[in-house]
């Protein structure tokens, strides 16, 4: 069967000797846990669902040094299970090792778990327990539900990492230099956003890291649409940089319908301070 692989891999397939297998959303804690027990030629098998929005496919590179071989769900869901090891020998002619997690299951209908991966494939098989912090059970479907609570510090734990999103530059409504504090607005794509409301962040631009306070939300007190908008603090930016990048550090407070401007322009001020604050103890 012909299979897409990540065109930006180089690596020729031969040399692969392991392999880790799974969805590989956010590249989170126990999906490193899998990784370190990859050998040095070792290799990502990451499988397409087209639900992935903490690391969309084409960031998920950044977090691992093993190659990612991408393969589309939907082109490899019916297979039956001999199939299914059998397209991973002929894909990785030298494949001696397969690592998967303890709820591993792949082919039709997901008939085939642990027990018959390890009687079809003919080599290593090393399973990895279930991975929790602080009796969390590290998954991505559960990282997604701390997002969408504004939990930003437990999500970052399981991810081992500051919730990061990519997105690019676009017009605001020119009210924020004029009556608020100067930010730039983003539009993302593909990432997952976490609560309306406002948070400590990092914002990067050509690769500096900024200290930052986000807001993201419907703008209910001025024109009730949907804004992503960061505030670079203690610097007096003149963005020119097409891609901006997120890093998510703490929820500060929930989005909210000011009376005045006014009133907001103070709140926005507060946040400013918390913000600054946060930075001065932490750093
Ligand atoms: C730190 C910060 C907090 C904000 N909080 C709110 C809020 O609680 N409610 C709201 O309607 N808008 C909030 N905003 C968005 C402002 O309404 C927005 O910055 C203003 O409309 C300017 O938009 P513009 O950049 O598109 O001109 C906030 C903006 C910032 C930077
Ligand atoms: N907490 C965990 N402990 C051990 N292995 C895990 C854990 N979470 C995922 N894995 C394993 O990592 C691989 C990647 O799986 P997958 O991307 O589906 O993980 P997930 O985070 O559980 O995703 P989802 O929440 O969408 O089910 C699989 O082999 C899976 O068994």
């Amino acid at each position: 069967m012909e299979m897409k692989k990540n065109s930006s891999t180089l690596v020729n397939k031969n040399t692969i000797t392991s392999i880790a297998i799974g969805g590989f959303d956010g590249m989170h804690v126990a999906h490193q846990e899998l990784f370190k027990n990859l050998d040095e030629n070792g290799a990502i098998v990451s499988i397409e669902s087209g639900f992935a929005n903490l690391t969309p496919k084409v960031y998920r590179q950044e977090y691992s040094s093993y190659p990612i071989y991408y393969y589309v769900l939907d082109n490899i869901k019916h297979l039956e299970g001999d199939q299914f090891i059998k397209l991973l020998n002929e894909e990785f002619p030298n494949l001696k090792k397969i690592v998967v997690g303890y709820d591993f299951c792949f082919g039709k209908n997901r008939r085939y778990c642990i027990e018959k991966l390890k009687e079809l494939f003919h080599g290593n098989v090393k399973i990895i327990d279930e991975i929790k912090i602080d009796d969390i059970a590290v998954h991505s479907r559960v990282i997604r539900e701390y997002l969408k609570d504004g939990e930003i510090e437990i999500a970052n734990k399981l991810l081992g990492k500051e919730y990061k999103i990519y997105g690019h530059q676009i017009k605001g409504q020119g009210l924020g230099t004029k009556s608020f504090v100067p930010t730039i607005n983003l539009k993302v794509e593909q990432f997952l956003l976490p609560k309306e409301g406002v948070y400590i962040t990092k914002t990067i631009l050509n690769e500096i890291e900024y200290n930052s306070v986000t807001f993201l939300g419907h703008r209910v007190t001025t024109d009730g649409s949907y804004a992503v908008e960061t505030h670079i603090l203690d610097e007096n930016i003149i963005n020119d940089t097409y891609t901006i990048q997120i890093k998510f550090i703490k929820k500060i407070r929930d989005n909210l319908k000011f009376d005045s401007f006014d009133e907001l322009k103070n709140q926005i001020d507060k946040d400013i301070e918390t913000t600054k604050n946060y930075f001065i103890n932490v750093y």
